[in-house]
């Protein structure tokens, strides 16, 4: 008698939610890197039956690890955004990569629309002006009209034009900032990021990360936003010089910043904390369990198609 085939060996190195790691344990001999007291040493006794690795975006795979795979391939990303996977070396050696694109678009613009108007109509604030008792001394101080401002969206992809569309129905002047304009929209595009940040009142960013947007949001674009503009950052922290964006923010240089995403997350640098024209969020753009669930059925679909020999479902490379 042969022996049943043993289900492929798939590398993770954080945890999925519960209800995809059920399915995933079912199909697949999955390898809980995370757990791994050892991680070197984890990597030299599995690698050679380590047919993919199911990653998140934020997690990656780096050139080092994909390196150390020698049966690699394919990755999977939870998460839109590829910018940890090293793409070059996947493509040297043929290895196919997928992520989870479409399924967040509405979860992240809701984000970006929502912390805007958290931001301008100071809604945090708001909050903890109510909960300390400060609104008995008297009102809180006045706030910053959101409807029929000038919005400018760097990163005019799926999530970028979502946000447009959901704009729309606050009476904004729409601009976008990409290479080329697009024939399907009507609002004003801008091939200068510090030409569109001079226009616009609130500055949306939601382009992708990795090294041709690194620090793209520059001390020139902030300083075109001025003092009377607002900065929200949806995409990664890479693509804002942070360090011009701490002096804009602590010298009023600009009125003020949404913030979801950082360098260093989730350790982030701890002038934010300090500042009272910032909202914070924790790189939370697709966290809700609806979406959540679409992106990690996403991610097996594509594990499925790969190892069944079908065609990927949203493949990158
Ligand atoms: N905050 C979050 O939780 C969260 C969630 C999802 C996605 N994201 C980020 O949002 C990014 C965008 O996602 P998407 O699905 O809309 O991607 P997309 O590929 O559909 O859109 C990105 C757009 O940016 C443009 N672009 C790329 N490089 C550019 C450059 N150098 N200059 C000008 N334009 C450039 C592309 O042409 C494209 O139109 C992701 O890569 C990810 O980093 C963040
Ligand atoms: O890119 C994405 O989908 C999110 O930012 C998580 O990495």
């Amino acid at each position: 008698m042969t022996a049943a085939p043993r289900p492929p060996h798939v590398l993770m190195p954080g945890p999925y939610p519960e209800w995809d790691m059920v399915p995933m344990q079912a199909s697949y001999t999955l390898l809980r890197w995370w757990e791994a007291p050892d991680r070197q040493a984890f990597i030299a006794e599995h690698a050679a039956d380590i047919r993919a690795v199911a990653t998140r975006g934020e997690l990656g795979a780096s050139a080092e690890l994909i390196a150390s795979l020698p049966a690699l391939e394919l990755i999977a990303c939870y998460g839109v955004g590829t910018d940890g996977i090293d793409l070059a070396a996947c493509r040297a050696r043929g290895i196919r990569v997928t992520n989870t694109p479409d399924v967040l678009n509405g979860d992240v613009a809701d984000l970006a629309v929502g912390l805007t108007l958290a931001l301008q109509r100071s809604i945090p604030a708001g909050d903890r002006f109510v909960r300390s008792g400060e609104w008995a001394k008297g009102p809180m101080p006045l706030a910053t009209r959101f409807f029929g401002q000038r919005v400018g969206i760097a990163g005019f992809g799926r999530i970028g034009s979502t946000i447009a569309r959901r704009l729309s129905g606050f009476e904004m002047e729409l601009g976008y900032f990409s290479r080329t304009a697009r024939e399907d929209s009507a609002h004003r595009h801008f091939g200068s990021l510090a030409a569109m940040a001079d226009w616009c009142d609130v500055l949306i960013v939601i382009l992708p990360g990795g090294e041709a947007t690194r620090g793209i949001v520059d001390a020139e674009v902030l300083q075109a936003l001025g003092p009377k503009g607002w900065l929200v950052n949806v995409s990664r922290g890479t693509t804002v010089d942070e360090g011009a964006l701490l002096q804009a923010l602590e010298q009023r240089a600009i009125a003020g910043a949404a913030l979801d995403v950082f360098q260093n997350e989730p350790r982030i640098d701890p002038r934010f904390a300090a500042l009272d024209n910032v909202v914070l969020h924790p790189h939370h753009g697709s966290g809700t369990e609806q979406t959540r669930r679409a992106m990690g059925e996403l991610v097996r679909r594509n594990l499925q198609a790969h190892f069944g020999g079908q065609p990927l479902v949203t493949p990158v490379a």
